[in-house]
């Protein structure tokens, strides 16, 4: 169970995340557009950057964590440099119980099989999937990825997709595209925009509404973009979010 409370991150003056309180106790979806604040709101979540306020991981604020949670992540901050594959496939399996023989698998079913590579000689594709793939094959109770579709080709999405459904009942899943995050249509979602949170609202319905510009009472969300309130609604005339595809648009609007 991940739950913020009143969470603030500043970067030197810049108020990155602001004032944002989540329960999650599910996988949900986290979506934004560029430099909304998602992967910072993950790194807070990970204990990689400072924060103000609350973040409790299965109870323990993770600012006093000491150990190993049970929580895994993408981001590649937790990625050592100069070692290879093999290597952090070996450090993980000590540290986080990876399973060796399935991460080894996945990587093969994405092309994946000189494990004597440094991480450093993969793409920025094969780095990402790599990064997932030891993630999730941790098995971990709760997951925390950061845009693991990004330079990833459209067959191996799929690949992701289907690892995403299997593993990890708890987290968050961020990306900024909308068209992968309709195969997510059962989950909860949360939309980031300037450094708050809005949400819970289920992934299909958030899908199937119209952006209008203003507040309108009956909207299933009402978000703040430069000083503008959008409201996504259902069963009226505006810009369907299903044509929107990346969230940047709403900026344009
Ligand atoms: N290390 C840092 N130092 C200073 N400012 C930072 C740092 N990291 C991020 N920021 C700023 O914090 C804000 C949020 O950035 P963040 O990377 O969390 O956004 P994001 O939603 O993940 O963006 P993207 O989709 O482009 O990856 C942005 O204004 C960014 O410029």
């Amino acid at each position: 169970m991940i739950d913020l409370v009143n969470v603030e991150v500043n970067y030197r003056g810049i108020k990155a995340i602001k004032g944002v309180t989540m329960h999650v106790e599910s996988k949900v979806l986290l979506l934004g557009p560029n430099g909304s604040g998602k992967t910072t709101l993950l790194r807070a979540v990970a204990g990689i950057v400072p924060y103000l306020g609350s973040i409790r991981v299965d109870g323990t604020e993770v600012r006093s964590l000491k150990g190993y949670s049970s929580l895994s992540t993408n981001l590649p901050e937790v990625f050592s440099v100069g070692l290879t594959l093999g290597d952090v496939l070996s450090i993980f399996s000590d540290i986080k119980g990876l399973d060796g023989r399935r991460a080894v698998e996945m990587l093969r079913e994405v092309g994946i099989r000189d494990l004597r590579q440094k991480t450093y000689s993969l793409s920025t594709g094969q780095s990402a999937l790599f990064r997932t793939i030891v993630a999730l094959a941790t098995d971990p109770k709760i997951v925390l990825l950061d845009e693991p579709f990004e330079n990833v080709d459209v067959a191996k999405r799929r690949k992701v997709l289907s690892w995403i459904k299997e593993y990890g009942k708890e987290g968050i899943v961020v990306t900024h595209e909308l068209e992968l995050a309709s195969s997510f249509q059962e989950l909860d979602s949360y939309l980031i925009f300037e450094g708050k949170v809005y949400g819970p609202v289920k992934v299909g319905e958030l899908l199937s509404s119209v952006v209008t510009e203003g507040r309108d009472p009956e909207a299933l969300l009402v978000v703040e973009v430069e000083g503008k309130e959008f409201s996504f609604v259902k069963g009226k005339e505006g810009k369907r979010m299903a044509d929107i595809i990346t969230l940047d648009r709403l900026y344009s609007m």
